[in-house]
């Protein structure tokens, strides 16, 4: 289980590999300057890649519950700086977490590696910026829109109506000419999912993993930690690390992460019982 990167690189996913999150958000770093949020971003991915992170995320557009939407011009002028500077700086794998097709096109320009979308190349030119990009894309779950998509969340059945949402839109990229090893698949975590909905789908990813694509899942502080705990985002580090491994133990392949260290001593875990010490 391989990804074919640009520039010959290639991302070995027989063992479960941690993503480290970037939110180039204003709201994601305590107020600065645009320069300050540049220059903290890039010790903060430092940091991750220190910390044992293979991947690190890039994201200019928040997408958690009720967040409104960021125009084209100011998403490249969060990402694309940060992105030229990772690719100079350090020979890590970097994905931008987008759904506008202009900011895949940048940001593979820019040195991006894989585009990972939260609306599965769905939004107008996506796919078609996915297929020239030639880079693995990310496809991920969502029932509606990040304004309301948590209001209420309804399913028959949460885990065949996300797999087979996911395995159309696999189907719909290789039609266009994205190769089947370059898809990765996500069930998508808190996106129009209820407390229930994301422990089935946790209960059930196995499901995910067997369908023949690599599995990634994000649920670092997410609300199904939150609201079963009832503890602000600062204290679920513990919880965090719980979903990671039973996710790993699971068989995703991609873990996507705030907490990269502890995370990667957790990971390191289940591979050692999987694989070996
Ligand atoms: N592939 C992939 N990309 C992602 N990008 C994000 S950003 C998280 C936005 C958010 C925050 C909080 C909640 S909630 N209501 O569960 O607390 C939902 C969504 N997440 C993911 C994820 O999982 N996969």
């Amino acid at each position: 289980m391989q990804l074919c990167l640009p520039r010959q690189r290639r991302l070995d996913l027989s063992r479960p590999v941690v993503m480290g999150i970037l939110n180039l958000t204003p709201d994601s770093f305590s107020d600065g300057g645009r320069y300050n949020r540049y220059d903290a971003a890039l010790r903060q991915a430092e940091q991750m890649l220190t910390d044992g992170a293979v991947i690190i995320d890039i994201g200019g557009e928040s997408t958690r519950p009720g967040a409104a939407a960021v125009p084209a011009h100011e998403e490249l002028a969060r990402v694309v700086p940060v992105i030229e500077a990772l690719r100079r700086q350090f020979d890590c794998v970097i994905s931008i977490d987008t759904s506008k097709a202009a900011v895949m096109s940048a940001a593979v320009q820019a040195g991006a590696d894989i585009i990972n979308d939260v609306r599965a190349l769905l939004e107008p030119g996506a796919l078609a910026a996915a297929v020239s990009a030639q880079v693995p894309v990310c496809l991920m779950h969502m029932q509606g829109a990040p304004r309301s998509m948590q209001q209420a969340p309804q399913y028959q059945d949460v885990v065949s109506e996300v797999k087979q949402f996911l395995l159309e839109r696999a189907r719909a990229c290789e039609q266009a000419g994205i190769d089947k090893q370059q898809i990765i698949l996500d069930p998508g975590f808190g996106f129009g999912k209820s407390l229930t909905h994301n422990y089935v789908l946790l209960q059930q990813l196995q499901q995910f993993a067997d369908c023949g694509y690599p599995l990634l899942a994000g649920m670092s502080r997410k609300s199904m930690i939150g609201q079963l705990l009832n503890i602000p985002l600062n204290e679920r580090l513990a919880a965090s690390v719980a979903c990671a491994t039973i996710a790993a133990l699971q068989g995703a392949r991609i873990i996507r992460v705030h907490d990269v260290k502890e995370t990667v001593q957790a990971v390191r875990v289940v591979t050692a019982m999987q694989y070996g010490a």
